[in-house]
């Protein structure tokens, strides 16, 4: 019993993926890539998504490479895709909406 969320099935995917149309599948994760304006500002919304993701407590795997960043979202101990990864989504998109 880990006290997370159960597994989306494959329609709860879909219907959630619409809504978040920056992100793609990956096999049992979602990923979206950002290009932010600058190393800087790359690192600020990964620090934005920091305070986001302690609150949760559900964080991302994020790949930094000068200004292009590489989210890649999954419940680690569920082995795959739960409503936590589609909210978490949703907040880095705010983030990279605000800080890009
Ligand atoms: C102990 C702690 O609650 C767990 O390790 C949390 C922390 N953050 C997490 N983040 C993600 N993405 N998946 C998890 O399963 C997860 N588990």
């Amino acid at each position: 019993m880990s006290g997370r969320p159960a597994l989306l099935t494959e329609d709860e995917i879909t219907a959630a993926l619409t809504a978040l149309p920056d992100w793609t599948r990956e096999g049992d994760s979602i990923t979206r890539t950002v290009e932010a304006s600058s190393f800087p500002a790359a690192i600020r919304i990964v620090d934005s998504i920091a305070v986001t993701s302690e609150q949760m407590d559900h964080h991302p795997d994020i790949d930094i490479r000068w200004r292009t960043l590489r989210f890649v979202l999954l419940t680690h101990s569920e082995g795959g895709l739960t409503s936590l990864d589609f909210t978490l989504a949703g907040k880095i998109d705010e983030a990279v909406r605000a800080g890009a």
